[in-house]
């Protein structure tokens, strides 16, 4: 079985608040997550406006692998602008629950029953394929959502996107809701989290434990308020703890973080899985101890997948073994009572500047040693 990766990073993840790319940067972005082999691209929203659409169709000029998805609110005005955007496939958004159909459209179940029938069939004959965006799906009643999935599918909708528009599910909850639709429904079905809880990647797993071909996804989990899912982590959740492949060259995925953190704006923090600086940074002694020894020991992701590498680092946690192995990196080699006299010095120099010490301040700290250690030597040589 494949999950495929609809990947929202230009759509969702532009939605981050202050985050706004180029026309360039959008491009860039889309031929980089094609080459990644993304099969499928959210890549904006048409009602945006002429330059939205602009940019849109630039992209779709590149008949890049990936399918092109535009977003749009269950509207006349946003079917029409998608028209000229150069995608082949629509997202129809509609507020499936009843406090944003009440409270944000004013309206009820059977306006939107209505509207879903209308506006699906229109941009069937518009020549769209369609996904019925289920936003506020995880607020909504179940059965309504199996209403609406039904009146979308009879006019010709192919998917149903169920979105956790405010982050508010937990993944044993999101393998239900899976469950229920995918044994109520003949359709693809999608699911688009956010990680207000920290829970975006996996409610995005327990979905598709539940039954989800189609994951949504961002780059580093850019998106609206704390993120969407993020694609690095789903991409490789899913193959190795779920054995699920996404046809993704992993490889290449830190040069899209790269490339999605600058056009962003938004630096990815050090320890943010899988493309963080610092997730194959180790420093504990018993870690590095156990690394050195079989680096499975303390290995639960593999940097070479990444192209990335374990890198080892003296800090406050370092034990001997560590020490050792840094002068003899240096071509000094250390007696067990130097080790540990040079460990004292690299913990109180990273507890003081709150860093790793380089290669120079090692020789120093040897140094040092070794002429507080020349007169204890001479009295012992005496003695
Ligand atoms: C959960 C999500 O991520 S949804 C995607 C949200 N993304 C964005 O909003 C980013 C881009 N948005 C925009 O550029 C603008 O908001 C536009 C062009 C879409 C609309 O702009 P405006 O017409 O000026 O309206 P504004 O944004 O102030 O208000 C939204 C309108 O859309 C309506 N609306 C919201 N969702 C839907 C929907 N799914 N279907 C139909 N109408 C909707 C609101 O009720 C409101 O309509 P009203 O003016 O009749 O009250
Ligand atoms: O309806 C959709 O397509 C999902 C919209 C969205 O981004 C969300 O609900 O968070």
């Amino acid at each position: 079985m494949s999950i495929v990766i609809d990947d929202t990073t230009l759509r969702d993840g532009e939605q981050s608040a202050g985050v706004a790319f180029t026309a360039e940067e959008k491009i860039a972005i889309a031929r980089a997550l094609a080459s990644l082999g993304v099969p499928e691209l959210e890549i904006g929203i048409p009602s945006m406006g002429d330059e939205e659409r602009e940019v849109m169709r630039a992209i779709a000029a590149l008949r890049l692998p990936s399918r092109l998805l535009a977003w749009c609110r269950l509207c006349d005005m946003d079917l029409a602008a998608a028209r000229s955007s150069g995608v082949d496939m629509v997202d129809l958004s509609l507020p499936v629950s009843d406090l944003m159909l009440q409270h944000k459209l004013g309206r009820d179940r059977d306006w939107a029953l209505r509207e879903v029938s209308r506006l699906v069939g229109e941009a069937r004959m518009a020549g769209f394929e369609v996904c019925l965006g289920c936003e506020d799906a995880s607020r909504a009643d179940i059965d309504f959502i199996v209403r609406v999935a039904g009146a979308a599918q009879a006019a010709g909708a192919r998917r149903l996107r169920f979105a956790d528009t405010v982050g508010v599910m937990e993944p044993f909850a999101m393998y239900e809701r899976f469950r229920f639709l995918r044994s109520r429904l003949d359709l693809e079905l999608e699911v688009h989290a956010h990680d207000d809880f920290g829970l975006a990647t996996a409610n995005t797993l327990a979905a598709v434990r539940g039954g989800a071909s189609h994951i949504n996804t961002t780059v580093n989990g850019l998106g609206e308020r704390a993120g969407n899912a993020a694609l690095e982590e789903c991409v490789l959740a899913l193959k190795h703890l779920h054995g699920l492949d996404c046809g993704i060259d992993t490889r290449a995925i830190p040069s899209v973080s790269a490339l999605v953190e600058q056009a962003s704006g938004r630096q990815v923090a050090w320890q943010k899985s899988v493309v963080g600086a610092g997730v194959f940074t180790h420093e504990a002694g018993i870690h590095v101890d156990g690394l050195l020894k079989y680096r499975r020991n303390y290995e639960g992701l593999n940097p070479d997948e990444l192209g990335r590498s374990h890198r080892l680092v003296l800090g406050k946690h370092s034990g001997a073994h560590m020490v050792r192995t840094s002068y003899q990196a240096l071509g000094i080699e250390l007696d067990d009572w130097q080790s540990q006299a040079l460990l004292g010095r690299i913990r109180a120099f990273s507890t003081r500047t709150k860093r790793s010490p380089q290669a120079a301040e090692l020789e120093e700290f040897y140094r040092q040693l070794c002429e507080q250690r020349m007169p204890e030597l001479s009295v012992g040589g005496m003695a």
